[in-house]
């Protein structure tokens, strides 16, 4: 494995580095069960003979050589501790042939141990594994559990699984039982049962009464909710956690969205939610899943310890939420309302077709997947734009200038302050737009994207997949890669998307693949952009955000790309 890696090092094109990467897992797998049996029959072939008398002879007759008749003393005295002192001295010559810095295959128990070492920064490990082995990486658990892995940052591979042969790379039975909290919701579903709720779903978005309802609700909870708090802050001088706010924040919008009721946790003075509490146990869960052996989290959830006792907690939690708005929604629906939300639309669906979307579990399912799909990635995403703002003052202060340049066509502007947007009005702003797709480039929530195999397929890279196997592509790890995205790979520049009329140009669009591609890609993603857009005018045309010095900022371990430790700021009123 270290000749293979080495050569990887020195060649970091994509196209020979991924081919070797997928055949090279594939011979180091071979090796390795090759020494398991090694091992296993070295252990019982001196376990049986050294008690035989003639072996016992032979040895005898080379008693010439002193080392060996005290080498045969030992072994006939302590037997067991020999065979052990045997077993490590091979052990640690495998380790020290195969060791780097990056991801070990171990003989039997795989990537496991790796894994465990690695998980408290399983992103940034991604994008060093990538960077070293190529942009497309093979690894096997322990031989004991069903666990085949391939992780790619490749866009060919990327663009091949989720748009080009996206019928064999499904979500699949496992990913079904992994985030089995969301039932049948539009996230785990495939084939028939996807298209039909995609397609009900899609008319659910894209209905202008919806998209209407996004644009006045967003501006709403900017200038109820956010600002205030926000101006609060400023005026207290208090340090708070720029993360917690934009999470309360994203909540309280997809509660408004899904559900027409303003859940308020942003003004209720960050008191705990536990709804919004529930969801993050739900999350932590999700990802243990991912990163442990099937057999060992099945095993948690049937004694009920670890991750799985909190996840069974939260799923009960939120099923109450869940079932008390539901029956609220349809009172409402049989008292004849004209709300626009998402969740009236459905009901008045089931109204029109008695199909199977009429039962509450549907609905629970179908809501709960909009929640979980849209808080925490406008959340975190607005938390990692402010962050990476703070680091470039030039994008920000390109960004007011657009800003300013709205906000003089409205002659209320000085009178009203603080200034909020009106959502229309942040449409056509390029930069803005621009500089919020580098910070879903460099920080894409959700970071990892999961699918199965149906059947044997060959990746452009010339990487192979077969059926069982779990696909992983990282937009994270893409973003990071000098070949994909040049030298400047890790800078945050609003201008890559940008072309020399000023206008957005296409071409990045075809290696971001932050909001997925294809047939499965994000029904959210326009409704992503309001809010944000709504959040990020508001806060930087009315508040100057100083991030606190000294924190250690870093990805969560997480499906979604949260900070670990939230972003702890100062805000100030701006003074233009
Ligand atoms: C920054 C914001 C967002 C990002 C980066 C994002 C990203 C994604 C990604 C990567 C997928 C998976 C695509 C796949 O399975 O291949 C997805 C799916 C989805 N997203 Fe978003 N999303 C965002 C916001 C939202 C919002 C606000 C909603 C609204 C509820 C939403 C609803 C959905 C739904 C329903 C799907 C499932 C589509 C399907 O499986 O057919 N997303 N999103």
């Amino acid at each position: 494995m270290l000749i293979e890696v080495v050569e990887e090092k020195k060649g970091m094109s994509i196209k020979p580095a991924n081919r070797k990467a997928g055949t090279n897992a594939g011979s180091e797998l071979k090796s390795n069960s090759i020494l398991t049996i090694v091992l296993i029959l070295v252990s019982s072939i001196s376990t049986l003979l050294f008690p035989v008398p003639s072996i016992k002879k032979m040895i005898e007759k080379l008693s010439l050589n002193p080392i060996l008749t005290a080498f045969h003393h030992h072994l006939m005295r302590w037997p067991e501790l020999c065979l052990a002192a045997i077993c490590l001295f091979l052990s640690i010559i495998w380790y020290l042939k195969n060791k780097n810095d990056h991801y070990m295959q171990w003989p039997i128990v795989g990537v496991l141990p790796s894994i465990i070492k690695n998980v408290h920064r399983v992103h940034d490990w991604s994008v060093e594994n990538c960077q070293a082995f190529g942009c497309t990486i093979q690894a096997k658990g322990p031989i004991f559990c069903r666990w085949e892995l391939l992780f790619t940052c490749d866009p060919r591979n990327v663009e091949y699984i989720l748009k080009t042969n996206v019928t064999n790379f499904p979500k699949g039975e496992d990913y079904l039982e992994a985030f089995d909290v969301l039932g049948d919701g539009l996230f785990n579903v495939d084939s028939e049962l996807w298209q039909i709720q995609r397609s009900m779903a899609r008319k659910a978005f894209a209905s202008n009464g919806f998209r209407g309802t996004m644009c006045r609700l967003s501006k709403k909870l900017v200038e109820e909710g956010l600002v205030p708090l926000l101006s609060n802050a400023a005026r207290e001088s208090s340090v708070v956690d720029l993360q917690d706010i934009f999470m309360r924040f994203t909540f309280d919008i997809i509660i408004i969205a899904i559900f027409g009721r303003d859940s308020k946790s942003l003004s209720a003075g960050f008191k705990d939610n536990e709804l919004a509490n529930s969801l993050d146990a739900v999350l932590d869960g999700i990802f243990s899943r991912h990163v442990s052996p099937r057999i060992w989290w099945k095993l948690c959830r049937l004694l009920g310890i670890g991750e799985e006792r909190k996840l069974a907690k939260a799923w009960k939690t939120i099923d109450i939420h869940m079932a008390h708005y539901i029956s609220l929604k349809k009172a409402e629906a049989i008292a004849g309302s004209e709300e626009a939300d998402l969740m009236a639309t459905y009901v008045n669906f089931q109204k029109e077709s008695k199909d199977f979307s009429s039962n509450d579990k549907f609905l629970r399912d179908t809501a709960l997947t909009f929640i979980l799909a849209g808080r925490d990635t406008t959340g975190t995403t607005l938390t990692w734009f402010f962050y990476t703002l703070s680091k470039n003052p030039h994008a920000e202060a390109k960004i007011l200038e657009e800003l300013k340049k709205v906000s003089r066509k409205d002659s209320n502007v000085e009178q009203n302050s603080p200034w909020v947007f009106n959502s229309e009005d942040l449409k056509s702003l390029v930069y803005l737009h621009a500089a919020l797709c580098e910070a879903m480039r460099l920080y894409p929530s959700p970071s990892l994207n999961r699918k199965g195999v149906l059947k044997e397929d060959v990746l452009p890279n010339g990487t192979v997949v077969k059926p069982g196997m779990m696909v992983i592509t990282s937009a994270y790890a893409m973003a990071r890669m000098e070949c994909v995205w040049g030298k400047d790979c890790s800078e945050f520049k609003p201008e890559r998307w940008i072309d020399e009329h000023g206008k957005l140009s296409p071409e990045p669009l075809t290696k971001f693949f932050t909001f997925g591609a294809g047939p499965r890609i994000c029904l959210g993603k326009e409704m992503g952009f309001t809010v944000m857009k709504a959040a990020v005018a508001a806060v930087l045309f009315n508040f100057q955000v100083e991030v606190i010095e000294g924190q250690t900022i870093c990805p969560k371990p997480s499906l979604v790309l949260s900070m670990k430790n939230g972003l702890m700021v100062k805000i100030k009123e701006r003074v233009s």
